[in-house]
């Protein structure tokens, strides 16, 4: 297959990834239309078109797709309706990775048993429940401490880390609260006492075999990613456990653009948490740390471009800048001053207000070692703020 460029592309989510991916599109000189429920919103802000609407309503996505006609559709969040993807690539539209993909990876169940019961990959235990009742049955016996999510949610929104029965209930309402879409149904997880937990970039391309990144290793809190590095270090022989894990589940999804593949590693295992198809938030670090990011590799492999060698720069970081409160008119100081230090670099996402813990910025640091580049962003990060 050859792709002819430029190519129009219709980005659903427009936060700060697709407003790389949307940059990296515009540098091989494509349309670019952006698309999210809000006015504004990152990728907006370099696309040469944009529209607001619900993307889990059918009749809206059909409304941009019949306006704008795109030869390529790049979801860019989870919850999207992925019944009328499915739609849209049977009516020609590329769709990335696949329509299946997206419809696998928008609930956390789906691709769950994808993984786990079909391709018989290692996971945390796990259940589900609809109800407060099922929920304490199924903590029961998968035990304590586990982890309580909603099934369609990202960025640890709704997710809880249960300790013990007293604290089920609180879990279960904070859920459902948060939960994205019209979803009841939570899935709850053996909490796994790893070492470290990495993110394996995995490209995969329509005629040539998927390649890699180097491991990214993070820390999350309220499931949340506040810093990423890479390279992680991890053994050799764990990183190709994770390789081949990465392929299994890809080849099943199928498709061409970049994966996020989620792994917990502990001193013996290496366990497959979940996937994006798509950029990765702590893949924000390849902004400085490859000589092609995240997002340009992602346009590679949907365009059908080369990816000759991908150049891991040396030990390197990001931290993330969230803002602490509510707030409709953002600023932000402190920037020169975090600018000031060598190999050090902000991207501020534009956002156009704030709540508290809202992923405003990134930090990102080049250092001698992997715990200097970490010191170096959070450094960078702690200095910015936000007015
Ligand atoms: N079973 C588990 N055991 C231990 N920690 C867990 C478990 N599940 C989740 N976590 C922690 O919570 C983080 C977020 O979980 P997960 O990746 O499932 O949620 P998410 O909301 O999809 O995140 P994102 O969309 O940002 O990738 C994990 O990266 C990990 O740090
Ligand atoms: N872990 C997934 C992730 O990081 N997704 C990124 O966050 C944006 C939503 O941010 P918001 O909640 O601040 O609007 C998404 O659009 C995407 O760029
Ligand atoms: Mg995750």
């Amino acid at each position: 297959m050859s792709i002819k460029l430029p190519q129009k592309l219709m980005l659903l989510g427009s936060g700060e990834l697709g407003k790389e991916v949307a940059i990296a599109a515009q540098r091989l000189g494509n349309y670019v239309i952006a698309v999210d429920r809000y006015a504004n919103a990152p990728a907006m802000q370099v696309a040469d078109a944009y529209e607001v609407i619900s993307m889990l309503s059918a009749d809206d996505l059909e409304a941009v797709v019949r306006k704008h006609q795109p030869n390529i559709i790049i979801p860019e969040i989870e919850a999207i309706r992925t019944e009328k993807l499915i739609e849209f690539e049977q009516r020609g539209i590329t769709v990335i990775p696949t329509a299946a993909a997206t419809n696998y990876t928008m609930n956390r169940d789906r691709i769950r048993e994808l993984a786990h019961q079909k391709l018989g990959i290692r996971t945390a235990k796990y259940g589900y429940a609809t109800t407060l009742e099922e929920l304490i049955a199924i903590s029961d016996e998968i035990g304590f401490s586990n982890v309580v999510k909603p099934v369609m949610s990202s960025s640890g929104k709704g997710q809880s880390v249960v300790q013990d029965r007293s604290e089920v209930e609180k879990a279960w309402n904070y859920a459902i609260a948060n939960s994205r879409g019209d979803s009841q149904k939570v899935i709850v997880e053996e909490f796994i006492n790893f070492e470290i937990e990495i993110t394996l970039l995995t490209i995969k391309q329509w005629n040539a075999p998927t390649i890699f990144c180097f491991p990214i290793g993070h820390r999350q809190e309220r499931g949340d990613y506040q810093e990423s590095w890479q390279p992680a270090e991890i053994s050799e022989e764990k990183i190709l456990r994770a390789q081949e894990i990465a392929i299994k589940v890809t080849d099943a999804l199928g498709g061409a653009g970049i994966f996020g593949v989620e792994f917990f590693i502990t001193k013996d295992e290496v366990i497959f948490s979940e996937l994006s198809p798509r950029p990765h938030d702590t893949g924000m670090v390849t902004l400085i740390s490859q000589n092609l990011n995240e997002f340009e590799l992602h346009l590679r492999a949907i365009l059908d471009l080369p990816i000759p060698y991908i150049e891991q720069l040396g030990a390197s970081a990001s931290a993330v800048i969230l803002a602490s409160e509510k707030s409709d008119s953002i600023a932000f100081g402190g920037v020169a001053d975090a600018l000031s230090e060598k190999d050090v670099d902000i991207k501020l996402f534009g956002k156009p207000n704030a709540h508290p813990y809202r992923r405003m910025g990134v930090a990102l640091a080049k250092g001698a070692t992997v715990q200097e580049a970490r010191e170096k962003a959070t450094k960078a990060a702690n200095k910015i703020t936000i007015i």
